[in-house]
Formats: C-alpha cells, structure tokens, sequence
C-alpha cells in the first residue's frame, strides 16, 4: 500500500469515527451553512446530512436562539479564539429530546457546547466548528442533589407538626433581628401566644386530639403571614412571630386579628367540634434589651398578663426606650 492509500485509509476511519462519535460535530462557513453534520446530530435533530449540507444552519433550524448564537460565533471568527457555553448558563443549544433510560426524567437534552476556529491551509479562519456535549446525566444528578439538599434544609428547619419554623431556626432569625435592630434600629416586635387550658383539650379528646389542634393553628399562623413575618414553634403549644418592620401598635392589631381568627376556627376531631383561644404577648425590641432572652422574657411577661387577665387577649410590654 503507497503513501496515499494510507492517507485514504486513515482518513476514511477519521470519518468513520467522526460519524459514530457520541457528540455533536458541527462545522459551518461565515454564512452559516453547514458544512459537516455527523451522526450524533442526524441521529437527534431527526436532520440529515443531505437536508442540512450547504444549507444556512439559522433557515433549517428556525427555533435556535439565533442572535445569542451568532454573536458567540461571530466573536469566534473575529478572534480566532474558542468559546464555551454551559447548559448552567443555557440548559441547550439544539432542542434535542432526552431518551436517555437512566436520566429519563428530562424531556430534553442538556448541552455544553464548544466553538472554536477552523484555520485553512492559507491560515484564514472561514469556518468554524462547534462541539456538542451531551451533558444530561451530569446535570440531572446535580440538579437533583440540589433539590434534596433544599429538602433536608427545609426539613431540619421545620417543625414536623405545626409545619413552622422549629425553635433552633427561628432563634436563629431572632438573632438576625436583633443583630439588625442593634446596627440599624427601627421597629421590630415579637409574638408569643400560647392555647389557653390547653391541658383540656388533651385530657378529654386525648393527646392526638391536641396535636391536631396545634397543627391547624400552624395552619392559620400560616396562611396569615406577610412575607417578611417569621413564624415558628417556641414550644409545646406556644407559638412565636417575629414582625419585622413593626412597632407595638400594629403588632396589637396584627394579634387581635389573629386572635379572633382562632377563636372563630371551627375544628372537629372525629366526629367532635372543638374551638380554641390563645393568649398573646407583645414586646416591641427596645435599646433597653441586651439580648433576645431579654426580649423573650418581656413578651412572654406580656403573654402571662393576658392569661392573668383572663386570657383570650393581647398585652403589650411597656416600652422604656423605643428606638
Ligand atoms: N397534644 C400535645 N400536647 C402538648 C404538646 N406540647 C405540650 N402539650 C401539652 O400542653 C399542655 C400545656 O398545659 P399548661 O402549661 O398547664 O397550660 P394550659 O392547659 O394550656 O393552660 P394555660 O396556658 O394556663 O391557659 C400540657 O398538657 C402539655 O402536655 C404537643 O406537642 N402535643
């Protein structure tokens, strides 16, 4: 065998190869016609070779994202450098569907994607060539780690119950609001209510009975809060908000509303109706309180004034020094 057939030979399995590689190969002209469409994008775009040879890339596939392209492109032909795309930035450059087993779960294909210059003998750079990756395995898995790692931290700042804030995460809020209130002040009030002759409830229906009703009022709390509330469990069947942005005043407002709201709540347990009252506490942060068991103390002083007072109530801690 001479020199050219072993040229011929080799190139021959070039091609070969290029056609049964498991990326996309891709090469076009300074007028976007396509010029080399392998196997890998046959195969996915459902184009042939033969739709697709000397054909301007932009008309055959309408549906590109055909400014963000051209202008990496563009950039490509212009500096004679390579350029990258992620499917982080961009999920896909070619709507290709996804029929992957393992990775099933996405209907389409993720990409990555280079594009980088094709030099002439003459060393001009008139075509370029873009790589196709398909990335769907690498970033399903890690979409799905990070939507189980939201879940876990979700979980570990939830209480099962009632379905607010558990005690460790909201302290930890009521530390930032703190934190904050020291650096910048402004207004910032916080709620304790607990269910009055909660033990009731519990003694006659039984402790199932009572989890329920806790769960309901996480419930309520819920459904009733601004954006930037932060509600959570403080204990047993004692509730904590953290009304940031608000002075005693509209916390009182704020408590009656909630007040009544649980007052009104008709809840049944098998078979049986029930109807629950809370007892609420406010104290607005004061340049008087060194720290959030400062702060808590003087809500929960509040909250036992309207129990004393016959509960179904909200008290307010007198202010020293607001700020
Ligand atoms: N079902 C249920 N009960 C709870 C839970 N946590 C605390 N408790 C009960 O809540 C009751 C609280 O009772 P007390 O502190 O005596 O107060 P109370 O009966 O609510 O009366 P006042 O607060 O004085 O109105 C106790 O019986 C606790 O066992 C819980 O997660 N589930």
């Amino acid at each position: 065998m001479n020199l050219g057939q072993n040229a011929m030979k080799e190139l021959h399995w070039l091609i070969d190869m290029v056609q049964t590689l498991e990326v996309g190969l891709v090469v076009l002209d300074k007028d976007y016609q396509v010029h080399l469409w392998n196997g890998f994008m046959e195969n996915h775009s459902g184009v042939s070779l033969a739709q697709m040879k000397h054909h301007n890339l932009f008309e055959v596939m309408p549906d590109l994202p055909q400014d963000w392209l051209k202008s990496k492109m563009e950039t490509v032909f212009l500096l004679k450098n390579r350029a990258f795309t992620s499917w982080e930035q961009r999920p896909y450059v070619f709507e290709f569907k996804n029929y992957r087993p393992i990775t099933g779960q996405s209907e389409f294909m993720y990409q990555n994607m280079t594009i980088f210059p094709l030099t002439s003998l003459t060393g001009e750079v008139n075509h370029i060539g873009l790589i196709i990756y398909d990335v769907s395995d690498m970033a399903i898995n890690k979409l799905q780690l990070k939507q189980a790692n939201l879940q876990l931290q979700k979980l570990s700042r939830t209480d099962d119950l009632t379905g607010l804030n558990n005690r460790r995460f909201w302290s930890e809020r009521l530390q930032h609001e703190y934190d904050r209130f020291t650096r910048y002040g402004g207004a910032c009030s916080l709620v304790l209510f607990d269910v009055d002759h909660f033990k009731r409830v519990n003694d006659t229906l039984g402790h199932d009975a009572g989890d329920y009703v806790l769960a309901e009022l996480g419930k309520l709390v819920q459904r009733n809060l601004r954006e930037t509330d932060v509600a959570g469990r403080y204990g047993g069947e004692e509730f904590a908000v953290i009304l940031e942005g608000t002075d005693a005043d509209s916390a009182l407002y704020y408590t009656e509303r909630l007040r009544k709201l649980i007052a009104q709540l008709a809840l049944e347990y098998q078979g049986e109706s029930l109807t629950v009252t809370v007892s609420l506490g406010i104290a607005q942060l004061d340049s008087s309180m060194d720290s959030t068991n400062h702060w808590v103390q003087a809500a929960d002083r509040a909250m036992y004034q309207a129990k004393r007072l016959g509960r179904n109530c909200s008290q307010v801690h007198p202010s020293i020094n607001k700020a």
